[in-house]
């Protein structure tokens, strides 16, 4: 996990000259450097710092495994059979988002990155040190401290969308540090892009209607693609019987925030 951390710092301190050449805002693009697809970009991957491939895309394997595993307890716990979505979690997607956020002189002001969930299925995030906060269902911010040798795991969209509602994706941001330079590497899997993901039959009943339209990753592409973060989330696209309340409060909270973003730089790696 360290070398992983290492090769991330190394590749920021990198020149801006060079960084920018893997720069896009083509949300299509499997590799981007700035402000996502399947196995075998790695030699897309930055080739300088020159163990940067290696080292990364060890921590990829280790943590692709690991999704693997949560996956199917994640499944379990809900009272769906892992076997019945092998298919699309086998052919599914990581993407690893390599972010550095420079440190701040008022971090009070600023935040690394605004509030929102991440749109597929599990993500794993190891962080250099403390910044990663969670919202909880009282709306308040709760710090994620750093567990020696320990990975956070989130849910994202797919899973709340699977879940008909059962799990919440978990709504997240990022502060910044005064003194410190901050790292953090989220690995974000998501289910097989070209399928639609729907709440699960065994999941849907008379107490529980069907409460999500299914969606695609093209879906959730074309909505970030024209749809600014301060605009919403993605999943109350998708919801049946959208809470008007809870809208409101969601878009105004990604508004203030994101007016204060400070400068955080993200690498996009697809694996
Ligand atoms: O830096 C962090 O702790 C959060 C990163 C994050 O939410 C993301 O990359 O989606
Ligand atoms: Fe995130």
């Amino acid at each position: 996990m360290e070398d992983a951390l290492d090769a991330a710092k190394e590749f920021f301190s990198l020149p801006t000259e060079e960084k920018v050449l893997l720069a896009s805002d083509n949300v299509h693009k499997p590799v981007r450097y700035g402000t996502s697809l399947n196995h075998d970009w790695i030699h897309l991957w930055p080739s300088n710092p020159p163990s940067y491939r290696e080292k990364m895309r060890k921590y990829v394997k280790q943590v692709h495994i690991l999704h693997k595993q949560l996956m199917e307890m994640v499944l379990e716990s809900m009272g769906i059979n892992p076997s019945d979505l092998q298919e699309e979690i086998e052919e599914g997607s990581q993407v690893l988002a390599v972010n550095c956020y420079p440190a701040c002189p008022e971090p009070e002001l600023a935040l690394g990155m605004p509030p929102h969930s991440d749109y597929g299925s599990l993500t794993i995030l190891l962080q250099s040190c403390q910044g990663l906060q969670l919202k909880d269902h009282n709306e308040n911010w709760i710090p994620v401290p750093v567990v020696e040798g320990g990975l956070v795991v989130q849910l994202g969209d797919q899973m709340e969308v699977l879940s008909n509602g059962r799990y919440k994706s978990v709504i997240h941001r990022a502060t910044v540090n005064a003194e410190k330079e901050r790292f953090s590497l989220a690995s974000l899997h998501s289910f097989a892009l070209d399928r639609n993901v729907r709440p699960a039959p065994e999941l849907v009943d008379k107490e529980h209607p069907y409460s999500y339209k299914g969606f695609s990753f093209s879906d959730f592409l074309d909505f970030i693609s024209s749809n600014d973060i301060v605009k919403g989330r993605f999943i109350d696209t998708l919801k049946r019987k959208p809470s008007k309340k809870m809208q409101v409060h969601a878009s105004e909270d990604m508004h203030m925030h994101s007016v204060h973003a400070y400068a955080q730089r993200r690498m996009m790696n697809a694996t």
